[in-house]
This record gives C-alpha cells, structure tokens and sequence, in this order.
C-alpha cells in the first residue's frame, strides 16, 4: 500500500483485501452460518435465564410463594443452564474447524500461486519471506475468522434483544444501554486506523527478518571463511529486535483499546446499578410507579450481557487489522491478490525443474511458419518441427535490455541441436523461454500440442531425501528398472555405487553430499525418467572428465529414441553429438 494514494483508494483497498478474506471463507460458509448461530442463540438464551433467575429470587425473598412456585423458573433455569454452554461448545469447535479450513486452504492456496508464477519469479523470492507468508502471515488471519465474524455476528444480534427486553420492563435502563452504546463502535474506528498500519510493519518486519535468516543459515559456511559471524549475529539481532518492538505496539494498541472499552462499559453498568440504588431507596422516582426486585435484578443481569459482544468484538478488532494488514502483505509479494481455490495442492504439479506440455505463451501476431506440403502431419511427424522459433526478443522480468534479440530456429521432432555461444549470451535464458517458464516479448515460439517437456538446468535444486527419492519427483510412478536405467544412462550408478546405500543414500538439501558434477547427472537421469519428448539440457556435462562425458553421451544416444534435444553447451563433443548447432546471435543482433 502506498502511503501518498488518496484516502477514497486507501478504503477501497482495504474493502478488496476485506472481500478477499471473507472469500476464503465461502467453501465453509455452512459451517461458519452454524457456529455463528450457535453462539447468537446462547447470547440470546441469557435472556430467559437472567429472567428465570430474578423470577425465582422475588418468589422466595418478597413473594414468599412457597416451594410451590419454584418448578417453573428454577426448572427454565436448568433448562438455560444446560443449553447455554451446550451450543457455545459447539459453536466454538464448529468455529475451529472452520478456521483450521480456512488456514490450511490459505496456506496450499498461497504455496501454488508461488508456484503459478513459475521458476523464474521463484528465484528472484526470497525463500525467508515465502515461508513467512504461508505461516506467520496466514496465522495472523486466525483471529479474524475465529473470533472477529463470530463477534460480529454476536454483536449484530444479542444486544439488539436484550435491548428490547430491557425495554420491554423498563424504558429508562433502556434507553442508558441505547445511549451507551454507540461508544463501542466510536472506540473500534479509533483502534482501526492505528492497528492496521502497525500489525503490517510487524509482519513486514518478521517477513525480512525470516528471510534474513534463512539467507545467513544457507551462507553459514561462507559467513565463517570470511569470518563475519560476530556481524552477521548482530544484524540478526538488530532484526529480531525491530520485531519486539512493533510487536509490542501492535499489543499496546490492542490492550489500550480493550482498557478504554471496558472502563465505559463498566461505567454504564454502574450508572444502571445507582439508577435502581437511587430508587429503591426512594430517592429517585422516575418511572411513577414502583420498581419490584424482579425488574431490577433482571435488567442488571442483562446490562454486561449487553456490552459484552462488543467488547469481545472490539477485542478482535484489532485481528481484523492484523489480518487485513496480512493480506495486504500477500498482495505485496504477488503483486495483487492472488486466486485461491479450494482443490488440494497435489493434484498439480510444482517440480521447478521440470515443464509438461506445451505452455509457451505466444504474444505475436505472426503464425508458425509451415514447411511446405505437410499441412496434414501429425504434430510429431519428422516433416514438421517440434520446436519452432520465429523472431523472438527475450527480455528477463525488469531487464533493461533483452537477452536474445530477433532468435529464429526450428528443430524437427527427434532431432539435436546444440545452443553454443559465449557465456552469458542467452543459451540458459533460451532453454527457460522454450520450457515456458519466461514468455517472448515479441516473436512465436510453438512447442507441438501435447509435447512432454522436461529440462535438467545448471543449478538443480535437489531435496533432502535419497537419490531415488530425488528422481521420482518427475516420475513418481516410474519402476524400479526405469529408475535403475535412467540411472545408469545418466552416469549417476558410476558414482552411487559407491556410496553407503546406493540409489537409497540420503543427501542433503541442494544436493549436499554430491559434488556439482554429480548434482547435475542426477537432474539429468530425474528428467529422462520422465521419459519426455523433448529434452531441454543446460551445460549437462560441464563438470565431467572426457571419459565420463563420452560414456554419458554413447549411454543418451541409445536411451534416448526419439526424443528430440536441444542442449546450451560450450564442449565440442556434445557439438559432435547433437550432429546441429546454433549459434545464439551477440546482443547487437549479428551473429558471430
Ligand atoms: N533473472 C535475470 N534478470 C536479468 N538478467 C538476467 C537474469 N538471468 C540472466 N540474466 C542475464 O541474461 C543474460 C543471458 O544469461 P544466460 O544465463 O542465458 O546466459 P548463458 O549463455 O546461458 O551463459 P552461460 O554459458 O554462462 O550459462 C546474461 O547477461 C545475464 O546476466
């Protein structure tokens, strides 16, 4: 949120990012209804047991009725006695689910528009602040669903009823709760305005601080070489320093607004308490006619109940704020408010090294360009390209100038083409645009309807898990001999075979345990077990001695059928190997 906006664009945000919240809510809405009326129609009970209460006192104290009269309240009693916390008990566990839904579809929610926005904007994240998101964030909204839409709800309801009663049996209490009560309200505008802005600089706070230090815990070993820990300790105290102190304000406001609150309600209270004091004493006489003990205690059991949904719901005021302040931290990093939808997060998929099927967004005007004769092939017949490039300029998400400028290429379905071209000429950014992770400013890029796709690229990202594990990502159905084979092909046996377990021994996040070289063969052998139709290699034998890479390169030419390649390479035997090269053209758009 930008603090210059005007105030009108300022309400409407925050009525969106309200509207984005209650929409989590929708899947669940039954369940929340029924909480909901659970807690109003115990609020509502108090009125006949606060009733049953004062009837029974004046029978036994001033009517002096005998046991005989008893029954009938005494018996209202029980019955509200027993409903009463009943229906609150299952409100409240109707309510925890619903807010335990709602959280667990905002967190799978969030973790797949993260994914949606693909790799590219993944690695510009820090990995600190997703996390923050999906748990700091999330939880911060808790409070809106759990306690403030039941509050709200409450408080639309039972002060309403008590009111009428009140007045139904004595217009000038009445009329001390309807005069009192709009200081409610009053108090929560005022809280509103602070707690919002302080709960999103205590977010943002914990956000940066969660990626700080997440980002210091990857570099831990880079921190000791050059001997920055006392440093670094600092600054992670420094943050986590800034996070005591606007937590604290966000509890300052929200004590500050609850004392205020309740001081007036207690003083309403009282001033309902002196008013039947005064009377009943014969000192105050404005009702002429006579008070009876029932009417008094009735309504000054009713009195609190008739502020306390507002209390509570100035209580969790300041959770609407937190969760509007969350949400407005959400927009921030998506770069508006992303769509969640209520389906389970492992029905997609999220494999960052890997792309299926044809997902290149083409925003030219200009059709693929069609060989000659060959209108009626299928989308994989040798005559037609798998892969066709026309006029494309790439350009990286806030570049200033492209990486690839006017790139046309085809390459027919089962064919090779080697990318070659000095470092940082655009192979890798070329690989990314044909896996559709990065869309052509201009030009076409057609990929063949249905093509599986998978790219094995120079920084792989591998899990902590077994080698195996690591592998059946792309695959997870993939035999135990399809594993093995693409295993072997990939040259990734050569150096298992020697470890502890084999296929089955654990490395660590991001490949720990593995050198580079080895890294990389085990992403290569994780995108040929998916077994796709095109294979988008970066620089996959940078790292190998010449035996090594000319046994990975014999072992892919027998594995890998019809598959067609396209590889960014600086080795003159994969050149060899994939028998085509392209050279990527200099930034000035003359190729070399
Ligand atoms: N996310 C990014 N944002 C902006 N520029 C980028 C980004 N990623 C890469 N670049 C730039 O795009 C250009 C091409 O990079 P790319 O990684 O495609 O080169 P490359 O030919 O694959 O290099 P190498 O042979 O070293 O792997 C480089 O100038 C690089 O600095």
């Amino acid at each position: 949120m930008s603090p210059s906006l005007p105030a009108t664009d300022v309400a409407a945000q925050r009525r969106q990012r309200g509207r984005w919240l209650d929409a989590r809510l929708a899947p669940f809405r039954g369940r929340h209804r029924a909480a909901s009326a659970c807690v109003v129609l115990a609020g509502w009970l108090w009125i006949p047991q606060a009733a049953a209460i004062a009837w029974a006192l004046d029978a036994v104290l001033f009517a002096h009725a005998g046991l005989a009269a008893l029954p009938a309240p005494l018996g209202l009693l029980a019955a509200t006695l027993i409903a009463r916390p009943l229906l609150t008990w299952i409100g409240q566990r109707l309510q925890a689910d619903v807010v335990e839904s709602v959280l667990a579809q905002l967190r799978v929610g969030l973790a797949r528009a993260a994914a949606d926005r693909g790799p590219l904007w993944l690695r510009g994240q820090r990995s600190g602040a997703l996390v923050a998101l999906s748990t700091g964030h999330v939880d911060a909204t808790a409070g809106y669903y759990g306690g403030y839409l039941t509050a709200r709800a409450e408080t639309m309801a039972v002060p309403l009823a008590i009111l009428v009663a009140v007045f139904a049996v004595d217009w000038i209490v009445g009329l001390v709760l309807l005069l009192t009560a709009p200081l409610a309200p009053f108090f929560m505008m005022l809280i509103g305005m602070g707690a919002e802005n302080a709960g999103r600089r205590q977010l943002a706070a914990l956000a940066r601080a969660g990626a700080h230090f997440t980002d210091r815990l990857r570099g831990l070993d880079l921190i000791r070489v050059y001997g920055r820990g006392e440093a670094e300790l600092a600054q992670v105290g420094e943050a986590t320093e800034t996070i005591r102190v606007r937590s604290m304000r966000v509890l300052r406001i929200a004590f500050l607004s609850s004392a205020v609150l309740e001081f007036f309600a207690s003083v309403s209270v009282a001033l309902v308490a002196v008013y039947f004091g005064f009377t009943y004493l014969g000192m105050l006489d404005l009702r002429g006619e006579t008070l009876s003990l029932s009417t008094g205690l009735f309504c000054l059991l009713l009195a609190p109940e008739f502020y306390a949904p507002m209390r509570r719901l100035a209580a969790n005021y300041h959770d609407r704020a937190n969760a509007l302040a969350a949400v407005a931290e959400i927009e921030a990093t998506f770069d508006g408010l992303p769509e969640i939808e209520a389906e389970p997060l492992a029905s997609r998929r999220m494999d960052a090294d890997l792309a299926e099927g044809q997902a290149v967004p083409r925003p030219s005007a200009s059709p693929a360009p069609e060989p000659p004769g060959d209108q009626g092939a299928k989308a994989h017949s040798p005559a037609r390209p798998l892969v066709s490039v026309a006029n494309v300029v790439l350009r990286h998400p806030g570049a200033r100038a492209p990486a690839l400028q006017d790139v046309s290429l085809q390459v027919p379905a089962g064919g090779r083409l080697a990318l070659v071209g000095p470092s940082g000429s655009g192979k890798s950014t070329l690989l990314d645009a044909l896996a559709g992770w990065l869309p052509a400013e201009t030009g076409r890029i057609d990929v063949a309807p249905g093509t599986r796709i998978a790219l094995a690229s120079q920084r792989p990202w591998l899990f902590h898990g077994s080698i195996a594990d690591n592998l059946r990502i792309g695959a997870p159905d993939a035999s135990d001999v399809e594993l093995a084979e693409a295993a072997r092909v990939a040259q990734v046996t050569r150096f298992a075979a020697r470890l502890p377990d084999g296929l089955d021994t654990p490395i660590g996040e991001r490949g720990f345990g593995l050198s580079g070289g080895e890294a990389r063969r085990v992403a290569l052998a994780r995108a040929l077990l998916r077994r796709p139709r095109l294979l988008l290699l970066d620089e996959p034998t940078a790292f190998l001695d010449p035996g090594t890479e000319a046994d990975l390169l014999a072992a892919l030419d027998a594995y890998l059928d019809e598959c067609t390649v396209i590889v960014a390479t600086h080795s003159d035997a994969v050149v060899a190997w994939a028998g085509a090269s392209w050279q990527v053209p200099s930034p000035t758009g003359a190729a070399p």
